[in-house]
Order: C-alpha cells, then structure tokens, then sequence
C-alpha cells in the first residue's frame, strides 16, 4: 500500500507537467490571432482593407466589447461546470471566431471581420479565464507563479511569430492567407484542449480510486463540485488588483495594437524592424516570465514588483512620446537606441505585471471561486483595452500618435496610484501579496485549526498533495518526507470533504 501511494505522488507530479504542456498551448493560436492586426498594421490600413485608424482600432475594441460581461459568465460557467467542458467549447468558438475572420478579409467585408473578431474574443478570453484556472488549481502550492510563466511563455510564443512572419507572410501569399494560418495555430490549440480533456479525466479516475482505498469513499466528488460556485465574495485587495490590471493591460494592448505603424510613420523604421521592435515587448516578457515566476514564489514581492513594472512602464511611454522626429529631448542617444531600450522597458514591464498580477489575484480569493475571481479581473481588463483603443483611434486620427501616448502615460500614472494603494492597504491587512509561497502556506494552516483537528482524526500521518481542485490525493507522510505539502491545497482538500 505504501509504495502503491508513492508512485502514485510521483506519477500525480508528471502528470500536472503534462497538463500543463497541454494547457500552455490552450492560447498559442488566440495570441497569435489576437495580434494579427497588429502585425499587419499598415497592410491592413493601405492594402486592399483601406482601414481607418479609427477601424484598426475597432478591431480590438469589438474583440474586448463583449468581455466585459462573457468573461464574467465564462468565470461563472467554468466554476459551476467545470473546466473540461467549459476548455473544448471555447476553444471550438474562438476557431469559428477566427474563421469567420478570415472570411471577412477573403471577402474584403469589414463587416464580417467584425463580426469574426467578435466571436473570437468571446471565445479567446474566456479560454484564457479557464487556462489560468485550471493552472491554479494544478499548482497552487509551491509552483504557481512558475507554472504561470511558463503558460505566459508559450502564449507570447504564439504573438512574437505573428509580428516577425505576417508581414512578409501575407506580403507572399496575401492577406488572407495570413489570417488562414491563425485559424490553424487555433486547430492546434483546440486539439490541446481534448488532450487536456483526456489528461484531466484519467487523473480523476485514478484518483477516485486511489481515495476509495485511502479515504473510504469519505471525499465525495459531487460534493466539491456543489461547493464550488457557492462562494462569491471577494475581498478589497482583489477589486484593487483588478483595477490596476484594467489600467495597465490597456496601455499594453493598446500600444502593441499601434506600435508598428507608430514607429514606421513617427520615427522612420522599416517595415520589419518596426514588428520586431513591438515584438521585443513580448521576446523580454517570454523569457522572463517563467524565471520571475521562481523568484516570486520564493521570495514574494509580488506587489512590489507589479510597482516597479508599471514605473518602467509609464517612463519608457514618457521617453517615447518625447522622442519624436522634431524632438531632440534625448539627443545625446540615437532614435534606435531610444526605440529600443523602450522596448525592452515595456517588455521588462509587461513582464513584472504578467507573471506577479495573476498569482496575486488568485492569492486573494477563495480556491472555490478562483474562476469567477479570474472572470471579473480579465472583464474589467477588457473593459479598460475597449475603451482604450477605442479612444486611442479617435485620437490618432484628430491629434496624432503623439497626443495617444500621452493619454497612455496618463493611465500609467493612474495605475502608479492604484498599485501604490493595494499594497499598502495590503501590508496593513492580510499582507499576503508580497509574501513568499511558503510563508503564505504557514500563514494558512494557523488559520486552520478545525483542520489540523480533522487530520489528526486521520491518524496524523496523512497529509494531502494537491492535484486538481476535486482532486486531491491522500499520501502517506513518511513516504515523503515532514514538509507537509500547501496549506491552501490543504483547505482545498477541507472543503472538499466538508469541512469550512
Ligand atoms: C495573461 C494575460 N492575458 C490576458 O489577460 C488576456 N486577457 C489577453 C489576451 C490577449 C492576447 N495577447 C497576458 O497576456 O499577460
């Protein structure tokens, strides 16, 4: 029985890491045709589209418009039905999404492309709510952040090829072509989803038996199903972390959807050094993302950190919109080396914000409501990108780019303020934010005494490895050492057996 159960720990350790290969890719295709416009840019708004400014941005704005309240009920749905099915049918819509897409531009009809983005985004988001979901139940212990970056890694993967092989892709077989191959990218994603599907079920059927044997039968599944969509309120440290998240993903998204027509035009740049300047952002945050995602999980600073990448932020946005062609503010560095460090910058930036926001949303709330908690942070992420691109279009077209980074230095500040806020209020009240992983689990056991009561119940040798949310194996302590394993795994396991 005992080596029964350490097999079993280690093979529940391979398989979270072949779910999570299966769920990095969930958002390959997405990024890669969420970006498309952006990659495209002037091809898009000379070639044979003729886009306006105010349409290019439209395109973003009509994929972000339907989020702020699907993402919601994606978040709700995947609470309340569970992630597996929830994973197959949005990726099937986002694939729709983006064929439909395609047959816009095929058919040179802005309005079909429209509505494509439209059912993309409502699927492409969504699926983003139930990959960050399923990885936090996955990991949420001591691998979290690092599981974070690396699903973050593989997602940039997908936007990077866009902005380095569209132009000279579609400038080869046209335009349409281009948005053919993202409808691919979405295939090979889907097909990610049904191997998660198949992953994520034999763990549960293993599971199961192993539980019957351990636990007779005292875990029932259905029960931690019923649980899940129960609790829904968040705490105030939650709502700031959103807020800051809604600000500073709009300066992101809004920047990345300009950013190659804005150095072509303002700043002189080739065609394909413009893309792989924009998609240096996104090079620095690949890379980093699964190393910063260690660091956060052992030292903490996560509120801290999400300061500093806005800072960066909103200074490399400062240093760009004065560096314009008629200005020569930084005079003593050449334009490239200015369009470059920026980059970098908002590449460090948008790594700082991505790899510690997310684990520090799912560090708020309660396990049982982590799906909806995620929902409502990428709605109001949505909400902002809507507006933000919405308006940035307008001001391009009447005052020019300069004026629209200007407006996104101005949300910079703003999000300086808000982040500012949530970690002071948070070092004043629960102060986890900035906690290591480890602490944090410290921080719950002793929050747990009905708990510990329970497992001395179970003979004080058992302790609990965390596999999925409803799936939670019971091990042998000896087997594995005295570090008992996450003392948020642990109340995942109470509140499975019923025990608040
Ligand atoms: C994880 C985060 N992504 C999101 O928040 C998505 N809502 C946006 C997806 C847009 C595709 N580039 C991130 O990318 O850091």
């Amino acid at each position: 029985m005992a080596q029964t159960t350490a097999v079993a720990s280690l093979s529940r350790r391979r398989q979270r890491f072949v779910v999570l290969f299966f769920v990095c890719l969930f958002t390959f295709g997405s990024y890669f045709c969420f970006d498309t416009p952006g990659a495209l840019g002037s091809l898009l708004e000379r070639g044979p589209m003729k886009l306006s400014a105010t349409e290019f941005n439209l395109l973003y704005s009509v994929y972000a418009w339907p989020n702020v309240v699907l993402v919601f009920l994606g978040g709700f749905f995947i609470d309340t039905f569970g992630s597996r099915p929830c994973s197959v049918v949005l990726s099937l819509i986002t694939l729709i999404g983006q064929l439909i897409t395609t047959t816009g531009v095929f058919c040179k009809s802005f309005k079909l492309l429209l509505v494509g983005r439209f059912l993309f985004g409502s699927g492409s988001e969504s699926l983003n709510v139930c990959q960050s979901t399923i990885v936090s139940h996955w990991f949420q212990g001591s691998e979290l952040a690092m599981a974070f970056g690396f699903s973050l890694t593989v997602s940039r993967l997908g936007s990077i090829i866009a902005f380095n092989i569209l132009p000279s892709y579609s400038e080869r077989f046209g335009l349409s072509s281009a948005f053919l191959l993202g409808g691919l990218l979405c295939s090979v994603s889907f097909v990610a989803t049904l191997c998660f599907v198949y992953v994520d079920r034999k763990a549960e059927e293993e599971l199961n038996f192993t539980m019957t044997q351990i636990d007779q039968g005292n875990t029932s599944l259905s029960n931690v199903e019923h649980k899940f969509s129960s609790k829904a309120i968040f705490p105030l440290s939650f709502w700031l972390g959103s807020i800051a998240g809604m600000s500073v993903y709009a300066i992101f998204f809004s920047f990345i959807a300009i950013g190659t027509d804005l150095f072509q035009r303002e700043f002189d740049v080739a065609g394909s050094t413009a893309g792989f300047l924009v998609s240096l952002i996104y090079n620095v945050s690949m890379f980093l993302a699964p190393v910063l995602g260690k660091l956060l999980d052992l030292y903490g600073y996560r509120g801290i950190t999400i300061g500093l990448a806005v800072m960066l932020t909103s200074l490399s946005l400062h240093i760009l919109s004065n560096s314009f062609h008629s200005m020569n503010v930084f005079h003593s560095f050449s334009r490239m080396q200015i369009l470059y460090s920026c980059s970098i910058f908002l590449g460090l930036g948008l790594s700082g914000i991505s790899s510690a926001l997310w684990p520090s949303l799912a560090i708020c709330v309660n396990p049982q409501s982590l799906a909806t908690a995620i929902g409502i942070a990428q709605a109001l992420q949505n909400l902002g990108t809507s507006l933000t691109t919405f308006f940035m279009g307008i001001i391009i077209d009447r005052k020019g780019y300069r004026q629209s980074l200007r407006f996104l230095e101005m949300i910079g500040m703003f999000s300086c303020c808000v982040v500012f806020v949530w970690n002071i209020l948070d070092r004043f009240g629960e102060d986890r934010i900035n906690k290591p992983t480890e602490q944090l689990e410290e921080i719950e056991e002793l929050r747990q005494p009905l708990a510990l009561e329970s497992e001395i119940q179970l003979q004080g040798k058992l302790m609990i490895v965390p596999v999925t949310p409803r799936v939670v194996v019971l091990v042998r302590q000896r087997l594995l050492g005295p570090r008992g394993e996450s003392g948020v795994v642990r109340r995942n396991y109470y509140a499975k057996i019923g025990i608040q």
